[in-house]
């Protein structure tokens, strides 16, 4: 008999209903513009109308007199949009394969409760609500500091020695992520997006993209902070000493986040899956975030559905990693900071996404002629 995965006990995550594409793209190509001028904003309304009426199908389903067409009167929505920070430490840290030292982690969690990081700044502006979560930083905070604890321990063992964390772990971050989720949906929420904080946590990322997609490290580590040839090289050496340490370990995705992962990886990797299990959408940040997804999207296919990627960042690795996930990132500044910062400035774009679904006159309404 096939052993249930940890997160297949977990979670259920179902596809979207595409029942309603047809009059979605009706919609879409009916308002005053030519077919298909406002580009990505497109797909992206169509995906966030296919999410919510796969959301509201109770609603919908209830109105039994309603035709396809009047679905599409539903308006599409953002309702208290929410930006989740996961932020942990990393064994491998200690061995010289970051810019900074693991204490730089607690740092800049401290400054994001002071509200004075990049991710800080960015959220006020946009309209995203912040809440910092401490899967395991080198030590835990004082416990009335508002960061959530979801601590899974003091930072993850180096990979390179032993493995990064027990499955046991893996599953206790997926079970607070569901919880974490759970939260902010029966509280309103309609959209997360998941960003991290971890010094090191470039190597756990590109090691877990490594493993799960059968690369060469070289194809997937990036210079994060910022390192010079020589520290890339040892982050290669130490990455690739890993996988061959636990080879015969890495015989499924769930392992492979045991042996190779971090703990904020593990947590927004439930977190993605929690998102889709509500049917919410989630936007996913950078590099880390994005080899979360490719976890999630290992374990459930079908999570694809809510994943809206933010940006591409600069991180060597991130295009490769998003061109084998199909996805096309809504924006593209070389920016390479993690936090959530490119989630963060592709919310006004989302919003622009549901503003014209929602407001934007038809050829008729508006009395144009009709040009498609
Ligand atoms: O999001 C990205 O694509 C990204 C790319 C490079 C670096 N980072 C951030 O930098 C940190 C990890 O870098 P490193 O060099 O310590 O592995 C971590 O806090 C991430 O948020 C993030
Ligand atoms: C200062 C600093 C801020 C960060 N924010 C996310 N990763 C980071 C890494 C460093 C080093």
């Amino acid at each position: 008999m096939n052993q249930q995965s940890i997160a297949q006990s977990l979670f259920t995550v179902t596809a979207t209903n595409r029942q309603y594409d047809e009059a979605i793209e009706h919609k879409i190509n009916q308002k005053t513009k030519p077919l298909g001028a406002l580009g990505q904003l497109e797909s992206l309304a169509l995906q966030i109308a296919r999410v919510q009426y796969s959301r509201e199908s109770e609603w919908v389903n209830a109105q039994s007199e309603r035709t396809e067409s009047t679905v599409t009167e539903l308006p599409l929505y953002i309702n208290k949009p929410t930006m989740l920070v996961f932020a942990a430490d990393h064994g491998i840290a200690a061995h010289g394969v970051s810019i900074a030292p693991s204490e730089v982690t607690t740092q800049m969690v401290h400054n994001f409760i002071h509200g004075g990081a990049a991710i800080n700044v960015f959220c006020r502006q946009v309209g995203f609500t912040l809440e910092v979560i401490d899967c395991g930083i080198l030590q835990p905070l004082a416990s009335d500091c508002g960061v959530v604890n979801q601590r899974l321990g003091a930072g993850t063992q180096a990979m390179h020695l032993q493995p990064a964390m027990l499955l046991a772990q893996v599953r206790q971050g997926f079970e607070f992520a569901k919880q974490l989720v759970k939260r902010h949906v029966d509280n309103g929420c309609s959209m997360i997006a998941l960003g991290e904080m971890g010094i090191g946590n470039t190597s756990a990322a590109a090691a877990v993209m490594a493993a799960v997609l059968n690369l060469d490290v070289e194809l997937c580590v990036g210079r994060g902070t910022g390192i010079d040839d020589a520290t890339l090289n040892k982050k290669v050496t130490l990455i690739n000493q890993a996988i061959d340490l636990h080879r015969n370990e890495l015989t499924s995705i769930e392992s492979i986040l045991a042996h190779l992962g971090g703990f904020e990886i593990v947590q927004m990797t439930g977190a993605i899956l929690a998102a889709a299990e509500q049917k919410i959408l989630v936007v996913i940040d950078g590099f880390i975030a994005t080899a979360a997804a490719l976890v999630a999207l290992k374990l459930a296919p079908q999570s694809n559905d809510y994943l809206v990627f933010a940006h591409q960042s600069h991180e060597q690795g991130h295009q490769l990693m998003l061109q084998t996930l199909q996805a096309t990132p809504l924006l593209s500044l070389g920016l390479r900071l993690g936090e959530g910062t490119g989630a963060a400035l592709a919310l006004p774009l989302i919003q622009g996404a549901v503003n014209f679904y929602n407001q934007m006159a038809s050829f008729d309404d508006a009395g144009v002629n009709n040009v498609v």
